[in-house]
């Protein structure tokens, strides 16, 4: 049997008459650990400069798939393949999963977002000020400069996160529930800034929970119920039907659970 066609979230540009290659390629793919498969079977390209947002209930593997999208971990069978190198690749975990009891002031963590220019041991200096404080204004973050991260309300440790990938440069960006208890203010500026991600021809994906903000946001969605349910143009992919056909895959025992046996 053949495998099936890898689905698109966008039409591939064109690249001189030919379609350019997509930023992410998922071959066949299973996700998982130790051996447990979370996301089933995915074929899927994303298009380079394409905005898309990944949905799903709880559970539904969407960090899983970012996870593995930025190589943090391996496929359990077939291969991710990244039109982009790995130092152009940036990410965004949960909030939770961040430690923010780190010594680290606003200034020097939005610092970080320039080391993969500078290299490890580059020393960011005076001349890269202008291009901080610049981030800095960008996220509204203008005057908190020496303030521990520690000592942020959870939006500001936000901004100061997107202010980060801002000095990145990255092409492609991967957030995972970048706006989690965030007021709407802040979301709507935080979007202002992805949208702009997009404007400069970057490849953004994230997970996100409010079905709304994605209809009003992102052309592009992915809805995932550990395996792919659907995807393409966002008011194609979040119809009734295919969201109950999540929410029922999701309270089904998965079928699939025991260890990958191909993956051994
Ligand atoms: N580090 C881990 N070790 C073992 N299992 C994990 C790990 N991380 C996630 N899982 C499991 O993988 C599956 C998918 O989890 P994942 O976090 O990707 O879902 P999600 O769609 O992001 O969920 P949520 O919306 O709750 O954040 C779940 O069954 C989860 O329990």
């Amino acid at each position: 049997m053949n495998a099936p066609a890898a689905q698109s979230v966008s039409p591939a540009p064109q690249q001189g008459g030919r379609p350019s290659p997509p930023a992410l390629r998922f071959d066949n793919v299973t996700l998982g650990y130790d051996r447990h498969p979370a996301v089933h079977h995915l074929h899927l390209d994303i298009a380079p400069g394409s905005l898309t947002a990944i949905v799903g209930p709880n559970g539904a593997g969407k960090s899983t798939l970012l996870k593995a999208a930025a190589g943090l971990i391996r496929p359990l069978d077939g291969v991710i393949q990244r039109g982009v190198p790995a130092r152009r690749i940036a990410y965004l975990p949960q909030a939770a999963a961040l430690d923010n009891s780190f010594p680290l002031t606003v200034y020097d963590l939005v610092a970080m977002g320039l080391w993969e220019r500078c290299g490890l041991f580059g020393r960011i200096g005076q001349r890269h000020a202008p291009r901080i404080a610049e981030a800095l204004r960008a996220v509204g973050l203008t005057g908190l400069e020496r303030r521990p991260i520690g000592a942020l309300s959870g939006g500001q440790l936000q901004r100061a996160l997107f202010a980060r990938l801002l000095l990145q440069d990255a092409a492609l960006i991967l957030l995972d529930e970048p706006f989690n208890a965030l007021d709407a203010a802040t979301v709507a500026d935080l979007t202002a800034l992805i949208h702009r991600w997009r404007d400069e021809g970057r490849t953004v994906l994230a997970a996100l929970h409010d079905l709304e903000l994605v209809r009003a946001s992102f052309p592009q969605t992915l809805l995932l119920a550990r395996e792919l349910i659907a995807c393409g143009p966002t008011d194609v992919v979040l119809t009734d039907a295919n969201l109950a056909r999540a929410r029922r895959m999701s309270e089904a025992p998965d079928p699939h659970a025991a260890p990958c046996v191909r993956a051994a």
